[in-house]
């Protein structure tokens, strides 16, 4: 088996890797498993976050590490919350507080454009110089309440027009074979299998 750490405290995201990866032969273990404390994540933009997390987990357990940086990025904000979409509504950070303040800051307004966006970075070791990165987005609109119980974040809130269902109203198979974390999954284990 290839053990992997994953650098991430975030258990909707550690269940989505282990569906993928598991069956690809790959054995991904939570840092948290190993004792590993959460990151710093000062940067502003997404990859140089996923970066600084896979790096200090590779640091903190000698294995190869994989490190995701993701958000919801709305057009009517600017972009925002963007990289800051963890702690959107501040310190400690809360789904159901972030998911509110995003409810009012889009009140009243027509243009619910956003997407999703997830950028993972694969290193053999920590001071590796060729990181693998990979990245995918999702396109969505944010409805003015909250439908669905499964998924994590904004998934109440994030509508898919295709499959006519918020991501929490979507089978986490559906939600696997489509979403931003699991593009970029998939075009990271192709280079990964390549390498
Ligand atoms: O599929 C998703 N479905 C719903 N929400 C999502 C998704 N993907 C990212 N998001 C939101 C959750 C969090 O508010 C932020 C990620 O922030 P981000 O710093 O990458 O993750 P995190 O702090 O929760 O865990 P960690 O840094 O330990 O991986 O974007
Ligand atoms: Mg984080």
């Amino acid at each position: 088996m290839n053990k992997i750490v994953i650098a991430s405290n975030n258990a909707g995201k550690l269940r989505e890797f282990h569906a993928l990866l598991s069956p690809l032969g790959y054995e991904p273990i939570p840092q948290g498993a190993l004792n590993v404390p959460e990151a710093e994540e000062p940067h502003c933009t997404f990859v140089e976050n996923a970066l600084a997390k896979a790096r200090h987990a590779a640091r903190l357990t000698g294995l190869p590490a994989l490190a995701d940086d993701s958000g919801i990025c709305v057009d009517a904000l600017g972009g925002a919350p963007g990289v800051h979409s963890a702690r959107y509504a501040g310190e400690p950070k809360a789904d159901a507080r972030n998911n509110a303040k995003l409810l009012a800051e889009l009140a009243g307004q027509p243009n619910r454009r956003a997407h999703y966006y997830c950028v993972l970075v694969f290193v053999r070791h920590a001071d590796d110089p060729q990181p693998i990165i990979a990245e995918g987005e999702w396109q969505g609109e944010i409805l003015t309440t909250a439908q669905g119980e499964g998924g994590f974040g904004y998934d109440p809130l994030f509508w898919v027009a295709a499959e006519q269902a918020t991501v929490a109203e979507l089978g986490a198979d559906i939600k696997n074979s489509l979403s931003h974390r699991g593009q970029a999954l998939q075009a990271l284990v192709k280079r990964l299998q390549a390498a």
